[in-house]
Order: C-alpha cells, then structure tokens, then sequence
C-alpha cells in the first residue's frame, strides 16, 4: 500500500493532555491554546470533556471553555461525552463532533467509566443516536487496544468486537487508541486490521501515547497500513487518570516533524505550532515533552 500523501491530525492536547493536570489550569489558558492551535493550522481540535467533575475536575470548566473559544470556519471541535447527561450538557456549546469513548479491556471499562463494555454500548446509543439526529459527528475512542494496565497484553479479537459494537450502535469513526503506549508496529498494526474488519480505511485514526517511546514507529506501522488520520497532544502534554504511569500521546510537534521529513502534508506550520508548546509548557513551568520542539528551541536560542 503506497504511504498517504496528506494526514490529518486532531490535537488532543487541550483535552487529553490537560484531563491529569494536578494543578489548575484556567479556562483561559485552555482557550488561548486552542487559539494557537488554530493558527498554527489545526484542523480538528478536541477541546474538553463533559464528564464527572468528582471523577476529572480539570475538565469541569468544559461550557466555560467552550463558550470562549472563537471559532474558525473549516476547523472542526470536538468534546468527550460519556453519557446522555454529558451530551446533554455539550449540547449547548455546539460541538461539530462528539465522542464516546469505550475499552477493548473490561477492567479499563470500568475503572475509566464505572461500566462493563457491553453497558458503555448501551449509554452511547442513545447519545449517537441524539447526536446524529442533530448533525453532530460521532467518532469512538477505542482504548487499550494492545495493552491495559490491569489486565497486560489485549488480543486483536477484543479490539474487533468493541470496532463491531461501535459500529453497531452508528459510531461513525473510531479510534485506536493505545493508551499506556506499550505497543510495538506489528502489534498496533494488528489491532488496526482487527478494526477494518468494520470501518474503512477513511473512518480510522491512530492515538499512540509515547510512553515506552514507540508512538513514531506506530504512527509509521499505521501509515503503512494507509491510516492517515492521527491523534496527538501538543508539547506531549497528558496522561490518563485512570492509567497510572502512562504519558502523554505522541508530540503533535514530533509527529508533523516526521511527517513533512517523509513529503507528507498535514497544512500545520511546525514553528507555530512550536510556539503553542512553548506557551502551555512556559504555563505548566515545565519543559515540553517534544523532542522536536526542544531541539528547534535551542537552534533558535543560537
Ligand atoms: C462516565 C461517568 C460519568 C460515569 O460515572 P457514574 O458514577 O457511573 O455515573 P452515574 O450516572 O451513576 O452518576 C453519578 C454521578 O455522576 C454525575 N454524572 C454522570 N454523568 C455525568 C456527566 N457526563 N457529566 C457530569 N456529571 C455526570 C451524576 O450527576 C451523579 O452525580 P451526583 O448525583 O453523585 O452528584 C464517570 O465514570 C466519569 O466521569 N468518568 C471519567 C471518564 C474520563 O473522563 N476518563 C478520561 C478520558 S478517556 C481517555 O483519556 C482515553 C482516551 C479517550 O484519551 C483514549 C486513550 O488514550 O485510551
């Protein structure tokens, strides 16, 4: 399969990469990321969750954040719903997508949101459903579709069924999210054919968290495969409160580096976006986790 020439991205950072922040962060620091995001030519934005604040707190400013943030024509700004009450709540700050998320590991299910797989079904049909009804998109975050960090190695056959279930329900694109990183090319490109068993090619994304340091060569295994949709965090910001250990996602600034090195278009302007990891990280006090933006930083510096 020839490589894609164009990717998408969907920077997760403003989301996933802020959900386990200990400390604060306020909404306006949250909007303006988004802002520079924009700019720097995201096109897809996951901006934050409606979900328990006693479960995620960083993310109880969701309406807040939503509300502020200025909208750009062609950029899309997407929200986490786990539930009818989560959709219900994003409803009114006017999400151009939303997205259910569910485990291809039970344990994870329930530790992440208090279900089994099969109840995770149950509570997005009805908030696929409402969304569709309303022209909202809907995409499925798959997570631990290689590993979990209660219960080891995910067989592809399990990522599979959750792909079925979503597809089943009218979950119009799925992720595959790798979400303690422990995933080697071969072992990702399975859970992303165990995937294509019910979505197309088109309709499939990878999200890598970089903790073992292997998210480049999945993201690499995945666009052999012709996967050209990704998820990444700015800075490599993030982590999963209810995965211990786990890092952030791959950097979008290590990923758009790859890329263009290969002739590959994503329309992000890498110095820009550089730019919006210096500002979240110059935030957090703490040096961005993109080895890219480190490098270019210091050249910069002279
Ligand atoms: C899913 C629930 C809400 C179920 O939580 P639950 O306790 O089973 O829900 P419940 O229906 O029994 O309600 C209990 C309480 O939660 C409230 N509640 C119920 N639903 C909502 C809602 N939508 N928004 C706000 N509040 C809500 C509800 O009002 C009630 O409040 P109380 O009466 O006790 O005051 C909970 O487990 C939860 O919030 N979990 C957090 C999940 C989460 O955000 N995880 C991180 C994101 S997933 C991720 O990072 C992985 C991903 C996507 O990036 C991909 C990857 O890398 O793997």
């Amino acid at each position: 399969m020839p490589l894609p020439t164009r990717v998408k991205i969907v920077d997760v950072g403003p989301r996933d990469g802020l959900q386990n922040e200990k400390q604060p962060v306020p909404a306006a620091v949250k909007i303006e990321l988004v802002h520079r995001l924009q700019d720097a030519g995201l096109k897809e934005i996951e901006v934050t969750s409606y979900v328990s604040p006693k479960w995620v707190p960083q993310m109880s400013d969701n309406a807040e954040v939503m509300a502020g943030i200025r909208r750009v024509a062609g950029v899309r700004y997407s929200v986490l719903t786990p539930n009818m009450q989560g959709f219900e709540a994003a409803l009114a700050s006017r999400p151009d997508e939303i997205v259910v998320f569910g485990a291809a590991s039970e344990a994870f299910s329930q530790k992440n949101i208090n279900c089994s797989i099969a109840e995770s079904i149950e509570r997005f049909a009805p908030v696929v459903a409402a969304a569709r009804a309303q022209g909202i998109a809907v995409r499925g975050a798959m997570s631990c579709t290689v590993g979990c960090p209660y219960e080891g190695d995910i067989a592809p056959e399990k990522v599979g069924y959750l792909a079925g279930l979503m597809k089943g329900v009218g979950v119009q694109r799925v992720d595959v999210a790798d979400t303690i990183g422990v995933g080697t090319p071969r072992r990702v490109q399975a859970a992303i054919e165990a995937t294509l068993a019910h979505y197309a090619l088109d309709d499939v994304s990878g999200h890598f968290h970089d903790t073992y340091g292997q998210a480049l060569a999945n993201t690499l295994a995945a666009l052999e495969l012709g996967v050209w949709n990704f998820q990444s965090s700015v800075a490599g910001l993030g982590g999963c409160p209810y995965a211990k250990g786990a890092t952030g996602n791959v950097a979008t600034e290590d990923l758009v580096f790859m890329l263009h090195g290969m002739g590959i278009d994503t329309g992000i302007d890498l110095d820009k976006l550089i730019d919006a990891g210096q500002y979240i990280s110059g935030f957090l006090q703490r040096p961005s986790n993109s080895r890219v933006a480190k490098a270019v930083l210091a050249k910069r510096a002279g």
